[in-house]
């Protein structure tokens, strides 16, 4: 057994991080932290020790004796009064103790595609989070297709019509606002070195350069919505659409077509809110990015944006809106009555939360958490999290209820 220094927290016997699921650690400080092994490291989360309140990872990496401070994407998860941790293959489950509903269950990713590009782009050891989304959300909805061709027009008409249904993604640009624009309402007007920054930092899910102009989805933009419990739409380019696609964000991808060319310039000229320098400018680019938008393979449609009311009707048949009834469908995610305390334990695709039991005749014992259909993940959500609770009673017998 040998001891080793957890940056300034006490001194934790290693024996205590064998073998992933030791839950609850508490340190002298009081400050509760879990554990998980994957592969040969050994990750400790929680505790909130930097000022900043949310969830802190260390890892203790076996083979080189060593502690390291890896570099965090994604939102961090504020701290909690305890955490329980899980390994899966490239991720770690982590269930926040007395937290809101929709605030319990994240995924600490180590080794999934993202984390192995980051870790490749930086150089350092690199984890990153995303939350947890029980029941399988509506794919977000990547809008793509050429300057003036009517992207907005048409979903500002979904907006309208299903309100509760529909968020949109706030993209970052560093062109300036038009007449009527709002900042944080259809942009976020920012400065090209402030956006490069934060590109750096990661927080953008895409971006590209766009007509002269930086342009980008900042993951936060994506995740608002998604907490929102709303469908994201993203109104974004054809660069901005295939890198999208080759991120962990399942989405449909639609491409709007013009008519023609001529349709196309007199939309613009009539729009009237680009220079003519800046009309001719996107006119050029549009060329390009409607080939490349009906040959890339990148989008799932293609929409002609021919007649308005037509084109709107036939997007909301590419989405399943065109007989919609508002009130039979819901998103109907349910949520997860997480006892504050538990035990887990993993066998196969499911993790088991077991109630400690606090003396109640009739309460849900058992949680089973079913991670085999998980999709998404880090910069964003992991969807596709499924329970059924199982309650025993007094008669011996058993309840089960659960999510699809
Ligand atoms: N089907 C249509 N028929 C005629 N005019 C249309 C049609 N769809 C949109 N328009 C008009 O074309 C102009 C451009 O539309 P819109 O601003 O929605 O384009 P956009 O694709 O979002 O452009 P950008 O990429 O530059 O933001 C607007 O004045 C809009 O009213
Ligand atoms: N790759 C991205 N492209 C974006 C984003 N937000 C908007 N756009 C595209 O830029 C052009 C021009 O928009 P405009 O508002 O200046 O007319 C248009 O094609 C948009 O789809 C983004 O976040 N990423």
């Amino acid at each position: 057994m040998w001891k080793i220094e957890v940056g300034e927290a006490p001194a934790l016997l290693v024996d205590d991080l064998q073998d992933g699921a030791q839950n609850d650690l508490e340190l002298k400080n009081g400050i509760c932290k879990a554990t998980a092994t994957v592969g040969d490291k050994t990750y400790v989360i929680g505790g909130a020790d930097d000022g900043t309140l949310s969830i802190e990872v260390q890892i203790f990496d076996r083979n080189l004796g060593e502690w390291v401070r890896p570099t965090v994407r994604g939102t961090k998860p504020v701290s909690c009064k305890g955490l329980s941790a899980v390994a899966l293959d490239d991720k770690i489950l982590i269930l926040k103790k007395g937290s809101k509903p929709d605030d319990q269950i994240w995924f600490l990713e180590v080794d999934t595609q993202y984390v192995r590009q980051q870790q490749e782009y930086l150089g350092t050891e690199v984890v990153a989070w995303s939350k947890g989304v029980v029941g399988n959300a509506e794919k977000p909805v990547v809008i793509s297709g050429p300057s003036g061709v009517g992207k907005g027009t048409l979903i500002a008409m979904l907006m309208k019509e299903f309100p509760s249904m529909f968020g949109f993604s706030v993209s970052h640009t560093t062109r300036a606002p038009r007449g009527m624009e709002k900042d944080g309402v259809h942009y976020h007007f920012t400065e090209k070195s402030i956006m490069e920054k934060e590109i750096k930092e990661g927080k953008f899910l895409e971006f590209a350069s766009v007509h002269g102009n930086l342009y980008g989805t900042s993951v936060e933009a994506v995740e608002v919505v998604a907490d929102a419990g709303k469908r994201c739409i993203l109104d974004i380019d054809v660069q901005g659409a295939r890198s999208v696609r080759a991120s962990s964000l399942e989405a449909i991808f639609i491409f709007v077509c013009p008519p023609s060319m001529e349709e196309l310039e007199k939309r613009l000229r009539d729009r009237g809110t680009e220079t003519e320098e800046q009309i001719l400018k996107r006119l050029r680019n549009a060329e390009a990015e409607i080939e490349q938008g009906k040959s890339s393979h990148i989008f799932d449609f293609i929409l002609y944006n021919d007649k308005l009311v037509e084109s709107y009707e036939k997007l909301k048949k590419l989405l399943g809106l065109d007989d919609f009834v508002t009130t039979t469908k819901s998103a109907g995610h349910g949520e997860i009555d997480l006892p504050i305390d538990h035990s887990v334990s993993k066998i196969d695709n499911k993790i088991i939360i077991n109630r400690i039991s606090s003396g109640e005749k009739e309460s849900k014992n058992l949680i089973i958490l079913d991670v085999s259909s998980l999709k998404g993940g880090a910069p964003g959500r992991t969807r596709g999290l499924n329970f059924q609770a199982i309650g025993s009673f007094s008669n011996g017998l058993t309840e089960i209820e659960g999510l699809s």
